[in-house]
């Protein structure tokens, strides 16, 4: 990992390491835009063409119902599933959001009423790995939510199947539908809907490039259909004082860096901090992943900064707007009012990213790639629509009529104005 001084580096360089590696995405599109067309007109045979091509055998039939499935789990996996679902599900129950009614003048009320999105399309990702988390992520809000209906799309697994781990939590969220098919064809046939996946109105989950490409140019399209968030390569931003333990510190930088080889792993650390100890815990505990390789090209492209202060730590951190920041500092919550833009936050030196990125009870499906600066991560209220609603009596409409009817004549709407006179006429 590249080490620089903060009080060394100018402006321009400081904004430089706030910019990720940028994406390729023309290329992408290339080999994304003729599989959207293909699924569009052709539906599930497009689907399976696809999933044989890049996944080398495509399921028969192509989707499958998990009421219909009988997941066998061993009891230890089943019990950490279930601990990790009750604390997700906890802490997301407690986001319910509750209806409002407002009486903004007498006889004027207004209200806002939620609506859960009616179907919604949950991507679990299977290129490089079984992500069961990530349903959990996707599926707790989207059940607590209230969607109708829930479809699942992720690669085929071994052996041409989907992982019990994955019907076992499908069926616990209620969804109707697995469809066994990745990348670019499995969210085409999402927003399109096909002869077997019904079509949704927003899909959600990370994804490789292909997914990513293929949720951005259907977002703009005549598919109708919302995404998310932008998503990136996963990345995690650790800030460690004189006091941190290098050990703890090299450990969280690599429980990201094995996630891919384009993660992005950033440590600003003061002077007193034993930046040797940590570059060696770095080169032993690598030595012991059996993802190392990916992990190591990770670290090749990620940095670290030595800062003269907290102070400078979290201004870089504000503008790096990373998707998961980890405080490894003396009073870590002390500095809570310090933070601007992160997608998750893990304070002190007991609470690694990996307890969030499965049973502590936030989301790990995070804005990456800086847009932490402007986008929230999943949450119930992703799966949520708003729905404003007002009821004026004869006495409020009295009570507002100068207004609209003054505001009406300035934006010259007469139409507007007479809705309101010809009411109060008699
Ligand atoms: N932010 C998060 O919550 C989170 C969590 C886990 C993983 N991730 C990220 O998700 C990504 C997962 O990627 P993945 O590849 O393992 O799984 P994936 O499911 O996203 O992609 C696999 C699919 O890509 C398609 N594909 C593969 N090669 C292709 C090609 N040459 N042309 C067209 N399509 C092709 C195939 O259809 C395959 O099924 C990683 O980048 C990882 O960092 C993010
Ligand atoms: N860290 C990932 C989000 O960037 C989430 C994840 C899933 N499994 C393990 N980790
Ligand atoms: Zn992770």
């Amino acid at each position: 990992m590249k080490r620089y001084v903060y009080s060394e580096l100018t402006e321009k360089e400081i904004a430089k390491l706030c910019k990720r590696p940028k994406m390729h995405f023309d290329d992408i599109f290339e080999v994304v835009n003729p599989i959207i067309d293909d699924v569009r007109s052709e539906g599930d045979k497009a689907v399976s063409r696809y999933t044989r091509k890049f996944d080398g055998a495509a399921p028969e039939p192509l989707t499958l119902s998990p009421e219909d499935e009988a997941p066998v789990l061993n009891d230890e996996i089943k019990e950490a599933i279930d601990t990790a679902f009750k604390n997700i599900y906890r802490f997301h129950k407690a986001q319910l959001p509750n209806a409002m009614e407002v009486e903004t003048m007498p006889g004027v009320r207004c209200m806002r009423v939620t609506r859960p999105i009616e179907r919604v399309g949950l991507y679990v990702p299977g290129g490089t790995a079984m992500l069961p988390s990530t349903l959990m992520m996707l599926g707790i809000p989207a059940a607590l939510a209230g969607c109708r209906e829930i479809v699942i799309a992720t690669p085929p697994g071994k052996d041409n199947l989907v992982a019990d781990e994955l019907t076992y939590i499908a069926k616990k969220i209620g969804a109707s539908v697995i469809l066994q098919s990745g990348g670019a064809q499995a969210i085409a046939a999402m927003a399109f809907g096909t002869e077997s996946v019904p079509k949704v109105n927003k899909i959600f989950g990370p994804g490789n490039q292909y997914v990513t490409a293929a949720k951005m140019q259907l977002q703009n399209s005549e598919a109708q259909v919302a995404i998310d968030m932008p998503a990136g390569p996963s990345e995690v931003l650790v800030i460690a004082d004189d006091y941190a333990e290098p050990v703890y510190v090299a450990a969280d930088l690599l429980s990201q860096a094995e996630h891919g080889s384009d993660s992005q792993v950033v440590l600003l650390a003061t002077k007193g901090f034993d930046w040797d100890q940590c570059k060696q815990e770095l080169d032993k505990q690598l030595e012991q992943l059996p993802r190392k390789k990916m992990a190591e090209k990770a670290l090749n492209h990620s940095f670290s900064i030595e800062v003269e202060s907290l102070e400078q730590a979290f201004n870089f951190s504000n503008r790096f707007a990373p998707e998961h920041l980890i405080i490894q500092c003396e009073s870590a919550e002390s500095h809570v009012d310090e933070i601007y833009s992160a997608g998750s936050v893990f304070l002190g030196k007991w609470s690694p990213e990996s307890a969030g990125d499965y049973a502590s009870g936030t989301n790990h499906t995070l804005p990456t790639y800086g847009y932490a600066r402007m986008y929230s991560g999943v949450s119930v209220d992703s799966f949520c629509k708003y729905i404003t609603m007002q009821h004026l009596s004869k006495e409020g409409l009295k009570n507002i009529a100068s207004s609209v009817e003054r505001l009406a004549q300035l934006e010259e709407l007469e139409g507007h104005r007479r809705a309101v006179s010809l009411r109060l006429e008699e």
